[in-house]
């Protein structure tokens, strides 16, 4: 038994008319519980590769497994085990909040239909309520129509609907995209929560490249071809170093020490000291008194921008 909660085999994807392919034979796999974030440029085949393993697309040709199930000729039982967030928001929006997530959970065949929420069973009805509570949205807002609720609230409605049945894998295609600083925290937050909760694989494409950061695993697209995967901090190391930043009050004699020492450096507004080991070494053999010390960490985003330059410059 493999613990993999998806597996994509040389999936390609070639739309009708297209001169090239838009899926270019990708393969990697998603451990169960694990964060994965696709990241990638925009025309990178993200969203069609999300489209095509939540069988809302078909594809060409290759092999995809959600949950065990082949997509193949499984397709409903995927459906039943993923929750799926969109980058446009798709909510009715002349229904309530609780109708929403009502005619999704009867959809999906748990429940019965029932015209009115206490109609509902109770399972139903606690289970809404359970949600709520982890998205933070009062039981105001869940029986107001969904036109009236701010993006931020829609967004959030929108995760209760898609772990209503509680599925192993939630899919979220950009799902900050146009909410401000303080609604993708906020969000961010209740993701965390219901990692925590529920164990839920997330399966995350983003243009923020920050929200990647604690991911488990990160997969960068290019071209419709994977160009790497591997966890945040192995691609940092791989492709960046740590910076030391330095300063001295009496600036030539730090240079100049710096140069005796053959310790390499940037002058820039302070001096960049680029190491990969420990800086305890550097500051030892230092004897001139630093007015700034600072170590930079590189981010994830760093790291990102730095593959792709790379990448291009060795296809130009
Ligand atoms: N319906 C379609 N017909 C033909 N080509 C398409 C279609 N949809 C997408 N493509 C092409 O497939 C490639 C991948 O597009 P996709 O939308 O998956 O990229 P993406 O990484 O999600 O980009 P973005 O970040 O801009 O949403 C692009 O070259 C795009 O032009």
């Amino acid at each position: 038994m493999t613990d993999n909660v998806i597996e994509v085999k040389n999936l390609v994807k070639n739309y009708k008319g297209a001169k090239k392919l838009s899926i270019d034979n990708i393969s990697f796999s998603v451990k169960k519980g694990e964060f994965f974030a696709f990241l990638g440029p925009n025309g990178a085949g993200k969203t069609t590769t999300i489209s095509i393993l939540t069988t809302t697309l078909g594809k060409t040709s290759g092999i995809v497994k959600i949950a065990g199930f082949d997509l193949d000729n499984e397709d409903r039982e995927i459906r039943k085990k993923i929750g799926i967030i969109f980058q446009k928001p798709s909510l009715d929006k002349q229904l309530t909040a609780e109708e929403n997530i009502r005619f999704h959970a009867c959809l999906y065949g748990m429940f019965t239909y029932r015209p009115t929420f206490k109609l509902m069973p109770k399972t139903y009805r606690d289970k809404v309520m359970e949600l709520a509570k982890v998205v933070d949205i009062d039981v105001d807002a869940l029986f107001n129509p969904v036109k009236n609720l701010s993006g931020g609230m829609q967004r959030k409605l929108e995760i209760m609907r898609s772990l209503i049945h509680t599925p192993d894998v939630l899919f979220l295609d950009e799902p900050t995209q146009g909410l401000d600083a303080e609604s993708r925290r906020s969000l961010w937050k209740y993701i965390n929560e219901i990692r925590d909760q529920f164990g839920i694989t997330i399966f995350l494409t983003t243009h923020y490249i920050d929200e990647a950061e604690n991911a488990d695993n990160v997969c960068i697209i290019n071209n419709g071809k994977i160009a790497t995967c591997s966890s945040p901090e192995k691609l940092k190391k791989s492709l960046l170093k740590t910076q030391l930043i330095i300063d001295a009050e009496n600036r030539d004699a730090l240079i100049r020490e710096l140069s005796e020492l053959d310790i390499p450096f940037i002058i820039d507004k302070n001096i960049i000291v680029p190491y990969s080991k420990s800086p305890q070494k550097i500051f030892a053999q230092l004897k001139t008194e630093l007015s700034v010390i600072k170590i930079h960490e590189p981010m994830l985003e760093d790291a990102y921008i730095e593959f792709l330059n790379k990448k291009d410059k060795i296809e130009a």
